[in-house]
């Protein structure tokens, strides 16, 4: 995997599976966010295969400067995250826009945001940012949820809450992939933990 031609991870081979959370773990720079990347085909995969069994990909970004500079709301910005689910001529009907409704007004309220719905996001710190990506994420209904860094900036209690979401989600059957620099705080739903060095990526004994 990597890009430009230019391999950054060498032998991959792992497998995620649904009621799986996986942590990534590794120095800056050492690729974590590549692979990531790859799973989205953002990144090159340069050998061998990668296959995604779902459509259903929820992704929170280390970074989203484009969420944070247009002029939208956080309940359209996590609105947003409802499209791959909803058919132009599906979202039409009141029953589906008010299932959408309630989809971001529930996201919301697990990530501590249901009063900001209608704050410009640039108007958020960046912890309330990241929360709000979060949600985003949590409303396309994922069977696969790849999360970048999701507790950086982001408070104790909302980091605990964090946890407590995403392990009620690998439980319900999803399979969650996580880089973090922070795998303490998300220590209640981690199952598993890989560490990227040296351009491979291992397993860590639990
Ligand atoms: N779009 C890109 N094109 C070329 N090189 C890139 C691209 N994105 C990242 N890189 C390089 O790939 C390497 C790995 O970056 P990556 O973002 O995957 O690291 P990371 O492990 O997630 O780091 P961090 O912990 O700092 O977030 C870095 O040297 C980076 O400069």
């Amino acid at each position: 995997m990597g890009y430009a031609g230019r391999p950054l991870l060498r032998d991959v081979d792992i497998a995620v599976h649904r009621c799986e959370c996986v942590a990534v773990t590794g120095a800056n720079g050492s690729g974590k966010t590549t692979l990531l990347r790859a799973v989205l085909g953002a990144a090159q995969v340069l050998g061998g295969s990668l296959e995604v069994s779902t459509p259903r990909v929820g992704y929170v970004p280390q970074r989203d400067s484009l969420a944070s500079v247009v002029p939208a709301t956080v309940g359209e910005v996590v609105a947003v995250g409802r499209l791959p689910l909803t058919d132009p001529l599906r979202r039409l009907r009141p029953s589906a826009r008010r299932a959408d409704r309630e989809a971001v007004a529930a996201a919301l309220d697990l990530v501590g945001l249901a009063d900001r719905a209608r704050t410009p996001m640039a108007q958020l710190s960046g912890g309330q940012q990241r929360r709000a990506l979060v949600a985003r994420a949590l409303v396309a209904e994922p069977e696969l949820l790849l999360l970048d860094e999701p507790t950086a900036g982001v408070d104790a209690r909302h980091q605990r809450v964090l946890a407590e979401v995403l392990d009620r989600m690998r439980r319900a059957g999803v399979a969650v992939l996580v880089v973090t620099h922070e795998p303490a705080a998300l220590a209640g739903a981690i199952t598993r933990s890989l560490a990227v060095a040296d351009g491979r990526v291992g397993t860590v004994a639990a």
